[in-house]
């Protein structure tokens, strides 16, 4: 079986995907596509055969030769889509953040609970790093004993226009939220925000912040977001335990010596330093849709990383401690992670 996708946002994430879908992954087709922009949709839909440019979004749900549905528009529209693709009973890969806030993110939760069964697949993308995988091996393995801290940077070199303030917790430290719950399998149940001294190039964004987050075991975790810094996109965890430490190694293949430096190559975006997990995580989606069963990063991860988002732009606004306060979790997800 081919598995005919609808793509709706066609921005860069939307058209990497597209590649991908296209020319790298195996058993998928883009058939329809839709963008607020439809000058952009046009040219993206005419460099393939047999695409059709839909007016909307929800169009592209609606089109009887659209099996699944791939939605990579911009976070606070996401939760419209998603919704309608669960009701129509079709297969829906979400880009990050599921939605912008956790009363989104439930209505979310809401609509795939009623359905009945998981229809929906969240692009956590981390959790198919190469890296990323290794990391969890070895805390889950034990032999660092119990995880005691967690130290995270998130470095964007730059970031879009349409980035707000708001988004360095919502769309920048969301990938965190998961990951941080992914890796130490448990939940985090408060966040404080600190606003160090701004970067010059942030503009109207706070930036760097400095998060702390704390985990029900009582794991300290520190996060630093800096989405202005220039030299390259730079990702980093290191896990500290009771026995031992373990965090990412260098991306760069090789150490190249010239001119009296040592130095290795830094990614320059997302797209270079995520390409392989992209790539596993869409073929993930791909051979799930034709397996009839949705798997990865659920609408419930969606939704707790949400409720975390939440805890963190209060913080980051009224300043303080805020706790973070799930609802409980629907039987829809107990299997999973
Ligand atoms: N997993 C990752 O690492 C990763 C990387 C990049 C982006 N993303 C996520 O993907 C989404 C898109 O990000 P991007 O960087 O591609 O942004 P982008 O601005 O490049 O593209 C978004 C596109 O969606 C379109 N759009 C906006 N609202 C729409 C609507 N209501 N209906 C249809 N189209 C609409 C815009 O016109 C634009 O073409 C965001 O949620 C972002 O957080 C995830
Ligand atoms: O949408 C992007 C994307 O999710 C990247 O992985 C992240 O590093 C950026 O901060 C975010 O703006």
């Amino acid at each position: 079986m081919t598995v005919r996708v609808g793509v709706i946002g066609v921005g860069m994430i939307g058209q990497d995907h597209i590649r991908r879908l296209t020319g790298v992954l195996a058993g998928a087709r883009v058939v329809a596509v839709a963008d607020v922009d439809p000058e952009r949709a046009r040219q993206v839909a005419g460099q393939a055969i047999g695409v059709t440019v839909h007016a909307t979004g929800l169009d592209v749900i609606a089109d009887d030769d659209v099996d699944a549905v791939l939605v990579a528009s911009w976070g606070a529209t996401h939760e419209e889509y998603v919704v309608a693709c669960i009701q129509a009973g079709k297969p829906v890969f979400c880009e990050k953040p599921l939605a912008p806030s956790g009363e989104a993110a439930g209505r979310i939760v809401d609509a795939e609970v009623a359905a009945g069964r998981r229809l929906v697949q969240l692009g956590f993308m981390r959790r198919y790093d190469p890296g990323y995988l290794a990391l969890r091996e070895v805390v889950a393995g034990g032999s660092i004993g119990a995880a005691l801290l967690v130290h995270c940077a998130h470095r964007n070199p730059t970031v879009q226009p349409h980035y707000v303030a708001d988004m360095a917790i919502t769309d920048t430290a969301v990938h965190e939220f998961d990951v941080v719950r992914w890796l130490l399998d448990e939940e985090i149940t408060a966040v404080t925000v600190h606003r160090p001294r701004p970067n010059r190039h942030g503009g109207d964004v706070q930036d760097p912040l400095l998060l702390l987050l704390e985990t029900e075991s009582g794991a300290f975790v520190d996060l630093e977001t800096s989405v202005n810094i220039r030299y390259g996109y730079d990702i980093r965890t290191e896990v500290v335990g009771e026995d031992g430490t373990v965090e990412l190694g260098p991306v760069a293949p090789v150490v190249v010596r010239r001119e009296g430096i040592q130095g290795s190559p830094i990614a320059a975006d997302w797209q270079e330093r995520f390409e392989k997990a992209y790539d596993v995580e869409l073929q993930h989606w791909i051979d799930s849709v034709v397996a009839g069963t949705a798997v990865g990063p659920s609408t419930w991860d969606g939704y707790a990383a949400a409720v975390v988002s939440d805890a963190g732009l209060t913080s980051l606004h009224r300043g303080g401690r805020v706790p973070v306060a799930l609802r409980d979790k629907p039987g829809l997800y107990l299997k999973d992670r």
